[in-house]
């Protein structure tokens, strides 16, 4: 298969323990609450125990390094917050108005990433909320069918359910348009008074986007609730997912999402989005430069790869750079969902930081290399062997469309 991107530098990472296992080796065991429906194997709709507690500050995995083993009952692994959208793809290329006919699929950047997650094995729940109209019922059967867990979505019988259709170009690396039709959607009710909060917190992980602060003044007061720092709050991942279109001014977004990721604990934050939001040029480390504060800070840097910075023990950072193998796209939109996901799954179930940026970028081509947003991933073994390759295997990977489904081909 052709590569569209030029070849990534040779990696710097150091692997860690987990990488040098051999090809084939079994992943080292998953720490998702025992009984979940992910932990059988599950893939229809979610089962997961009612949410009852809140993780007392021991359950809530260590922001910088290897997260705790959960044993609390009806604690998910991970709830993502925001909105879910009906989304419709294009038959064709060509601008809306000449556009003939649409797919319908489902988007949202938080439930792309509870979808992912649900597929990945883990116990991943999505709370938002969804008009009483039939796109709502369709949204809520399609996330429960991919093993989310939807109980905690409220149904809105006043505000309709979001919906965003997509156009393409004709090229193969095709840039694909946004187009929204949320303004007062039943997402945008949200607001500290609206979300079951309790909900929020009976997880290892909460994530959380930009995206959900530009939906209304009570939608930004729920963000700024969320990320308000506590010492019994889950651990709080934020995806900046910086969103022009969706601000009043492109320019309001910018100040409200450098405050939020100062709250969170790990961030994801794209290298261009930082300049185009922030003004910041200077590459990852000017970017950590200014946003010191959350224990792990990954910077995503397209096909050159992602750098973390993750705080140590005695306030030391290390520093972590992986390249991306080399991906034949399909469509943008949805990879960086993809590799949050990715990097989140590799998180809950201990793996080295190198490591966990190898599954990010792993789950990223699987959303790359598919028309919609959600990323089917690889079955777990072959993914921990991929991720385990020596750093020359990782660079000459090459992964196009229909990858997951066909590991052979995935090799150089
Ligand atoms: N051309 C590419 N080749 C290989 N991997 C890529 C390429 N483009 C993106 N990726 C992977 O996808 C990840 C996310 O990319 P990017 O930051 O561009 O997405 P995004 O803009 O956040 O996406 P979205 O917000 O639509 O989900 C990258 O970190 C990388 O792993
Ligand atoms: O842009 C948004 O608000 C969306 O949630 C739509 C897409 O699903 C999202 O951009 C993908 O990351």
């Amino acid at each position: 298969m052709p590569a569209q991107q030029p070849q990534p530098p040779e990696t710097a990472d150091a692997p860690g323990p987990a990488e040098a296992a051999a090809p084939g080796t079994p992943a080292p065991a998953d720490v998702r609450p025992a009984g979940s429906p992910a932990a059988a194997g599950a893939r229809g709709p979610a089962t997961a125990p009612a949410a009852t507690g809140v993780p007392a500050a021991t359950d809530v995995p260590e922001a910088a390094g290897v997260p705790a083993v959960s044993g609390a009952a009806g604690l998910a692994d991970v709830v993502c917050l925001g909105e879910s959208m009906v989304t419709f793809l294009p038959s064709g290329p060509g601008p809306l108005a000449d556009v003939p006919s649409f797919h319908r699929a489902i988007g949202g950047a938080e439930s792309n990433v509870a979808c992912a997650l649900a597929l990945s094995g883990h116990a991943a729940k999505w709370v938002g909320r969804v008009g009483a109209d039939g796109f709502g019922t369709h949204l809520l059967d399609a996330l429960a069918a991919y093993g989310v867990d939807v109980r905690s979505v409220v149904r809105d019988p006043h505000r309709p359910t979001g919906v965003y259709f997509r156009t393409a170009d004709d090229r193969a690396d095709a840039s694909h348009e946004v187009v929204y039709y949320r303004a007062g959607s039943a997402a945008s009710a949200m607001s500290p008074d609206t979300v079951p909060l309790a909900d929020l917190r009976a997880t290892r992980v909460l994530h959380l986007s930009g995206i959900t602060a530009a939906l209304s003044p009570g939608c930004l007061a729920l963000m700024r609730t969320l990320c308000a720092r506590s010492t019994d709050r889950p651990l709080l991942s934020f995806d900046v997912n910086h969103r022009p279109g969706l601000w009043a001014s492109g320019d309001d977004g910018a100040p409200v999402l450098l405050e939020l990721a100062r709250g969170a604990d790990l961030v994801f934050v794209g290298e261009d989005e930082a300049a185009d939001a922030w003004g910041i040029r200077g590459g990852p480390a000017a970017i950590r430069a200014a946003l010191p504060e959350p224990a792990v800070l990954v910077v995503k840097q397209g096909a050159a790869g992602a750098t973390a910075f993750v705080r140590a023990a005695g306030n030391e950072t290390e520093t972590h750079h992986v390249p991306a193998p080399l991906v034949t796209p399909v469509a943008p939109v949805g990879a960086g969902d993809a590799f949050a996901a990715g990097f989140l799954s590799a998180t809950l179930r201990g793996l080295h930081v190198p490591l966990r940026l190898r599954h990010g970028h792993l789950m990223a081509a699987a959303a790359l290399t598919v028309p919609g947003d959600v990323a089917v991933p690889p079955p777990r073994e072959y993914a921990d062997e991929l991720a385990a390759l020596g750093p020359d295997a990782w660079g000459r990977l090459r992964l196009g469309p229909g990858w997951t489904g066909r590991p052979q081909e995935a090799r150089a």
